[in-house]
Formats: C-alpha cells, structure tokens, sequence
C-alpha cells in the first residue's frame, strides 16, 4: 500500500509538471479513470487515484477490449492456451516464454517486453499505437518500425534520455504495465529503477559564467564528492560561497514554459503582440556562512526540506569538465546539460527572431519541445529524417536561446548553405552571421553573433594560417550559448572531443538524420553531447506529407558471362568495376531513365564509382557532376535540371549524396555505392523525400538499386537497406523488367559491344574501381564529404595509364577469348595471367629478400 502511495505521488508530481506545461504532452494522452474503475483490468497494477492523464488511451483499450474479448469463455481458452505452450515449448528452448502469463486482455493491449534483453514488440495496427508510439519513443531506442510490428529496446540512455525530459521512474513502469499484454518482467522492472535512479539526477550548469554541478538530490552530491577525481574538479574559494549559495538556495526546478515561447509556433503567434521580453531577473543572495558542504549537501536546512524543487550545487573548475562529466559517466550519474538562458544576464543577447512568415511544422515543434520543456535548453541530439527539415529546427533553437551561436558543418557547402538557411528563416542580418572555412575568415559586428564553421576548421591543430589562429583565438577566447553540430553521426569521436572542449558553449544540440554509425560509436555521442532528446518516424512524416511517399526497388540485373568469369578472376577493387559496368545493368538504368521521363519524372543517377559515372552519362547521353566538375559547370548542369524539360537526368557522385537541395526531383537510380553504408543509402534516399511534388494525390517517389546478380554488390545491397527497413521502407525485388527487350536503342545489345566494353573495363587502371578518389577534403572539411574544393579542383586522382595492356588487347584480338567456343584462349590466358594470390607475391617478395640477405652477407 505504502508502495503505491510513493508511487502515486511521484506520478501526481509529474502530472502538476507536466500540465504547468514542461513541455511532455503525452500524458495529455494517457489520462484515464474509467480505465482504473474497471476491476476487470489488473487493479493491482493500477494505482486508483493515480492523477495522470490516461484518458485516450484507455478509452481506446476499452473500446478495443469489448470488441475482442466480447463472450470468450476466459478459463476454457487458458486451459486451451497452456496445452498449446507445453506443445510448443520445446522449440523455442530458451527463448519459451510462455510462462510470463498472459493478462486476460491481452488482445487489446499492444506490447510484449522480452525479459531477457528489454527488447520491446508493438503491434503498429493497435488502435492506440499511436499513443504507445510515442511513449516508447520516449522511453527506449527504435530499433525497427515497419507497417505492422515494431520492436523498440530499452537502453541505459534511452531511460536516461527519458529521465531527461521529465518523466518519473514510476511513471514509465505504469504505462509500460498498461500497455503490455503481460505483467511488466521483474528484470525489467529493476532495470528502469536501477537506471532512472541514477541518471538525470545531476545537471551540469553553467551560471554566471561558472560551471555548476547541480541536482535536488543532495545525497547524490555527497557521493559523487567522495570521489577523489571530482572533488578536486570542485573549487572552493569564499567567492564561490556565495554564489554557490545562491544557486543552492534559489534555484527551482519550477516549470516555466508558460513564459518561454517557441518561435514559429501557434503559441508564439498568440504573443507576437505582447513582447513582454525575458525576465532576466537575477538571482537573490543567498545565506553566506554555512559551510559549503553542508549547503550543498545539507539536509537539515527548514527551506530545503520543504521544497523538494530546490536544488543543491557545488562549483567545478572549467578546465576539468570533461574529466568531471567522464568520471560522473562513468559512476553511472551521467550529468544533463542545461543552459538556464533567460537568466543569463553575462552574455550578451542576440537580436534573432524567425521571420513572421515562418511557421514550424509539428514535429519540428515537438522536437523542440523536448530540449525546452522545463524553461533550460537541454543539450542532446534530435533525431529527424533526411529532408524533414533539421536545419529549421537547429534556427529556431538558436532564436528562442538568442544568444551567440556557432554552427559547426561537415563541409564548406553545408557551412554556405546553413549561412543563407538562417538569413531565409531568420531576422539575421548579413553583418551579424560570420563564416570560418579556409576560404574566408570572418567575425560577425558586434558583441554577439552566430559563426558558421566546419568541424574541421575547428578541431585541426596543425598547420593553421595566422588568420586560422587568429580566428580560432576569437572563438575559444568567449563564451557560446549554443553550439548547433550538424550531422553528429558521421565526426570522429576525437574530433567532437576537442571541439567540445575548446569550446566554452553552454548548450549544445546534435542534429542527425541516421543514427547509425558502421563503427558502434554511438554511445560516445550520449556522453559527449547529450541524450537522444527525440527521433521522429519516418512512415509517420510521410503519411502527413511532410515527406515525401517512397517505393523502394532493388533490381537485379545478371551478369553477363563474359563479365561474370571476369568477375571470378578478377581481384576485389576490379571486381566492383565489372559488377558497376555489367551491360545488363546499364540496360536497366536505360530502361529506368527512359520509363521516367515519360512518366514526367525527373531523375537523379548516384554512382560512387567516377568512371562508371562518366561511362554510364556519356553513353546514355546524359549530364554528369562528380569532384573534378568546376563550380561553374557543376552550377550549369543543376540549373539546366531544375529549369529546363528537356534535362530531366543527372548523374550525381557522392558529392551529391548529402548537401543537395533539388526539390525537383522524384526518381533515384543508383548504380554503383559505397559498400554496405546504411547511412549513406538513407541520404540518397533523403534527395527525393524533400520532392515538391509530395503533396499531389497519389504521388510516390521512387528509388532503384541496381544490383548485378550472384556478386558481392548483393550482399552489400542487403545491408544498405537494413537502416532504412528498419524505417519501415519495403524494398521490392525486380528480377525482369518488362519490355527492356523491345527498348528502340538497347544499349550493349550485341556481344561485340558487351566484349568491347569488358575490354575497357579490362584495361582501367585499377585506382578507377577506387570510391574514395572522388572527394578529396580540403581545409576544413571532413574526408569524405563534399567540400567547395570539389567543385573547382581536380581531386580524381591522375588519369588510367593505359600503356599496360598487351597489344593483342589494344587490337581488338583478346575479344576473341570471351567468345564461349574458345575455351582454350580462357584457359591460356588465366595460365598467362600474373599470380594473383597475395600468399604467391608475399612469397617472392620473402625469396627476393633472402636473396638480397645472400648477397650482401656474401660481400667481403
Ligand atoms: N517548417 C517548414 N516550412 C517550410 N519549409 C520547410 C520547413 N522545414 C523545412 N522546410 C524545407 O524542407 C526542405 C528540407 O529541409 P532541410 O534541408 O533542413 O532538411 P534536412 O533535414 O537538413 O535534410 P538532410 O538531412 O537531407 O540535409 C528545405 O527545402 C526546407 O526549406
């Protein structure tokens, strides 16, 4: 009973908070009596007087349950249901969990959790999916969301992040109870206890320009300061006495969202007539000759015991916040991030404002909801899909802090375009936005601005110009509110770590469409930047037009024998040249391009690999942008595909896979990628998820993998998708393509043509199979992304030689070999061809080495 009590409370506490408006709206959603007055439901689970909202949902279960359980004799079909279990148990061995019993309801409750490892299963088709979406979005990581099951995972920093945004320990046991068609696993249940006991207990802080760590947990502070590392982090001077009784005695966790308005919502829109300003209203003094450690962790002060909202600090020196924020990770006290901006009264404010026209959509809103909610800017990463729209959101978190900004970008196109997306949707002037890449180092007017800069620019410590150091001195020598990191997932943990750190910013926010990495280092970001504060479904955006509808094709295309034996011979980087070259998959992409145009498509072709690039775009009569394509030319060819009908194809290296803004377009063909990268299948993707057309009725995109058949590019394909499968994204298998055949000006059509092409393939210098040669980074820029250099340098590395080939291949003879009759020419020429095995050349290198030994042990 006592349980409940505690229970009740903390679940009544979140309740006053969350309708004094911090910004949670989805226990609105969860508000329910009729649910808890009906004894047929598990009472024992359900606190009766619990005060949070569970009305929609259970007003759903309830419909939801009269519909299914209607008239079923209950204890026949349990008896029925154990006979079944015993039948089955055994195979599923351990993975039998038919002991955790079913409730009574179960079929109008929609999840399952799994004991073991806390993965969750949802069935999307519930009528209360939607709500239990966006609980477990808030609670746990999405693993996988197709149409009609998703599977979610709890994670220490998914509960972390959930603490971060306010919810309750007990309320996120609750509602799990509710929604699952079984009792919520005791493991489960200690995991959630375990983890949100700990996390979002201590907030890092920075006020009046020190750093605070803060919590409402004074026992919490005792023990992170018995620590050896973190108590010498701590200053204690007379001077921080004082101010560390301020913070202690003053500071309340009071919600005060009703004052701070999100520009470009509806809310904001109501205000625009009452500018009442910040209330900047600075912080009373405090008591002044208690001993710090009892103020800080001190519970035996009247004020503090009756105000559970007040909160206790201790200052730390800034030079060891990383140590402090490592050691506290790694005590299992991971510290939040929040920057109390109304009351900065030492930075000085900056005057940016969304333009009145600019109106956020919902989504953008209620990511930004999550970093606001409690009044602070809370750092962490917001998760959106490519196209949906993040550089508006990282704008608006920079005009509701209005503090001096810095913006850090993968290239130096990103750092332009973020430049004219903030002069678009913000009152910024040209004056008060200033740019740092290699080409140009500027300082914005005035005491506060935004800087836009590339990671790059910022972390490298080598060989910087006077200029770069000059500016680096500018930025490292003042104080940032924000600091707004695009596309986290793809910067080196090492890299964020100097920027994080030479960087005095009091909140940051991560921006990502794909958080995925091939290397696992994700976890790296939740400590670095903050936790996931939210991540929007992709399905959900396209079904209300945010983005635009996909149907997502893998084509196989079979080799042709030539090219097949080839293929079987060859090592792994030609290899890739003759699965990009296959004649049938040009066909296929003829075909596409052709089927499209007259659709009134317009269509983009993505080739990592360069040569197949120009060979696929000169043959089928196409424009073509890799890195060597000066800007000028590069400029010519997207305005001819964004204004003239008459080019409504482009083929496009990886330097268009991000960075691309061409709303034009609605069909992706990619014919040759890089390897198994999911991420970069997610950002091809997002080319086509912004198309104009998204709205019109019936509109579907399309994206085509062109896949040679029985090579490695299938096994790759396959893990391409994986990410955006996970987002609910079917992919069809294409095996024919009707009418490829009849196509007037079939390209390769002949064998001669076929053998001609295997002969130039042949012949390539092996640096042509190269994805990497593309981009080379300049000043600045990451490796491997785009850079303005791109445009204007030639960064492919020198042209093929092409003197290497025997003269019978230059001649046109070898063509002779691939005809199927002349087996012994095969034969011949894999007797002549040069060992291929690396054991074979590692051996004549060890020969040639020992006979070199011999020598010169044999000289005098
Ligand atoms: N609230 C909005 N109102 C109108 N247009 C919007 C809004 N939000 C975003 N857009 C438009 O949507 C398009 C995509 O936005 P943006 O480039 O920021 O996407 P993104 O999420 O950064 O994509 P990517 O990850 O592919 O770079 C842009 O043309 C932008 O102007």
């Amino acid at each position: 009973m006592s349980n409940k009590r505690g229970a009740q409370g903390s679940i009544e506490s979140s309740a006053k908070r969350f309708k004094q408006g911090d910004g949670d709206d989805y226990h609105d959603d969860f508000r329910d009596e009729e649910y808890m007055s009906d004894p047929a439901t598990d009472s024992a689970l359900v606190p009766k007087a619990a005060t949070i909202n569970f009305s929609a949902l259970t007003r759903k279960l309830a419909e939801a349950r009269r519909s299914t359980v209607t008239g079923a004799d209950e204890s026949s079909l349990d008896t029925h249901r154990r006979q079944q279990d015993s039948l089955v148990s055994h195979i599923f061995m351990d993975q039998d969990f038919s002991w955790l019993h079913l409730k009574p309801d179960h079929a109008s409750r929609p999840l399952w959790i799994s004991p073991e490892d806390g993965h969750i299963i949802l069935e999307a088709f519930s009528p209360i999916a939607e709500q239990a979406q966006d609980f477990l979005v808030a609670i746990s990581e999405p693993v996988s969301r197709p149409a009609f099951i998703h599977e979610y995972k709890l994670t220490s920093y998914s509960l972390y992040a959930a603490v971060s945004v306010g919810l309750q320990t007990e309320d996120i046991i609750e509602v799990l109870n509710r929604l699952s068609k079984v009792p919520v696993p005791e493991s489960i249940i200690s995991f959630i206890r375990e983890r949100t006991l700990s996390y979002g207990k201590v907030k890092l802080v920075l006020k009046h320009n020190k750093y605070f760590v803060e919590s409402s947990h004074p026992e919490t502070l005792q023990h992170l300061l018995k620590d050896k590392s973190i108590r010498e982090a701590r200053v204690v001077t007379q001077q921080t006495d004082n101010s560390i009784k301020a913070a202690t005695f003053t500071t309340s966790r009071a919600p005060v969202k009703g004052n701070l308005v999100i520009p470009g919502t509806k809310e904001a829109e109501k205000k625009k007539d009452d500018p009442s300003g910040r209330p900047g209203a600075p912080m009373a003094p405090g008591p002044t000759d208690a001993d710090l450690f009892t103020s800080v962790v001190g519970v035996d002060g009247d004020e503090i015991e009756e105000d559970d909202d007040n909160v206790h600090a201790f200052e730390i020196d800034d030079a060891k916040i990383d140590d402090v924020k490592k050691r506290c990770n790694e005590l299992e006290y991971p510290m939040l991030e929040e920057y109390d901006f109304r009351n900065d009264t030492v930075n000085a404010n900056l005057d940016i404002d969304l333009k009145p026209a600019t109106v956020i959509r919902p989504y953008q809103e209620t990511s930004l909801s999550k970093m606001f909610g409690n009044g602070r800017a809370r750092s962490g990463i917001i998760v959106l899909p490519c196209g949906a729209g993040k550089t508006l959101v990282g704008i608006t978190a920079a005009c509701t802090i209005k503090k001096s900004c810095l913006v850090l970008c993968t290239s130096s196109v990103s750092v332009m375009q973020w430049k004219q997306q903030f002069m678009q949707w913000s009152n910024i002037t040209d004056r008060q936005i200033a740019v740092f890449t290699a080409e140009s180092k500027e300082r914005f007017a005035g005491e506060s601005g935004i800087v836009v800069s590339t990671y790059s620019m910022v972390a490298n410590t080598h060989n910087r110009s006077h200029e770069s150091k000059k500016m680096m001195e500018f930025l490292t020598s003042r104080e940032w509110g924000f600091i707004l990191l695009d596309e986290v997932h793809v910067v080196p943990a090492a890299m964020f770590r100097r920027v994080v750190t030479t960087i005095k910013a009091h909140s940051k926010l991560g921006l990502t469409a794909t958080l995925v990495r091939e290397d696992d280092k994700i976890a790296d970001l939740n400590y670095m930047i903050g936790p996931k504060l939210y991540e929007a479904n992709w399905m959900d955006l396209a079904a209300k037009g945010h983005i635009a509808n996909v149907q997502c094709a893998e084509v196989w295309c079979p080799m042709t024998p030539e090219f097949y034996r080839e293929y079987l011979r060859e090592q792994s980087r030609k290899r890739m040249l003759l699965y990009c070259m296959n004649p049938k998959k040009f066909q296929a992409c003829q075909f596409l391009i052709k089927f499209h145009e007259d659709r009134g498509d317009k269509i983009i072709v993505f080739s990592d690999n360069v040569f197949a690039l120009e060979a696929y775009a000169k043959k089928l009569g196409k424009p073509y942008i890799h890195g060597g394509t000066g800007q000028v030319e590069r400029m010519r060819v997207l305005q001819w595909f964004q204004h003239d009908s008459n080019v409504n194809t482009i083929f496009l290296s990886k330097v268009g896979d991000t960075s691309i803004d061409l709303p034009e377009a609605t069909c992706l063909i990619q014919i040759s990628s890089h390897f198994g990268s999911r991420r970069q299948e997610a950002q091809r993707l997002g080319r086509i998820l912004r198309a104009k057309r998204r709205n019109d009725e019936g509109f579907n995109a399309f994206f085509y993998s062109l896949v040679s058949k029985d090579t490695q590019e299938m096994f790759y394909s396959t893990k391409r998708q994986q990410f955006l499968i996970d987002q609910g994204y079917a992919f069809k298998v294409i095996t024919h393509l009707d009418g490829l055949e009849s196509l007037p000006d079939l390209v390769y059509r002949t064998k001669d043509e076929q053998i001609e092409l295997i002969s130039s393939v042949l012949l390539a210098n092996e640096s042509e199979a190269d994805l990497g040669t593309d981009i080379r980074a300049g000043e600045g820029d990451l490796a491997g992304t785009v850079t303005s250099k791109d445009f204007g340098l030639p960064t492919r590395l020198p042209a093929a030689q092409r003197t290497t080939g025997s003269l019978t291949a230059l001649s046109g003879a070898q063509h002779m070999s691939y005809v199927e009759q002349n087996k012994s020419a095969n034969k011949k020429l894999s007797r002549d061809a040069a060992p291929r095995n690396k054991l074979f050349s590692k051996r004549d290198k060890d020969r040639a080495a020992a006979r070199k030994e011999v020598r010169s042990s044999a000289r005098p």
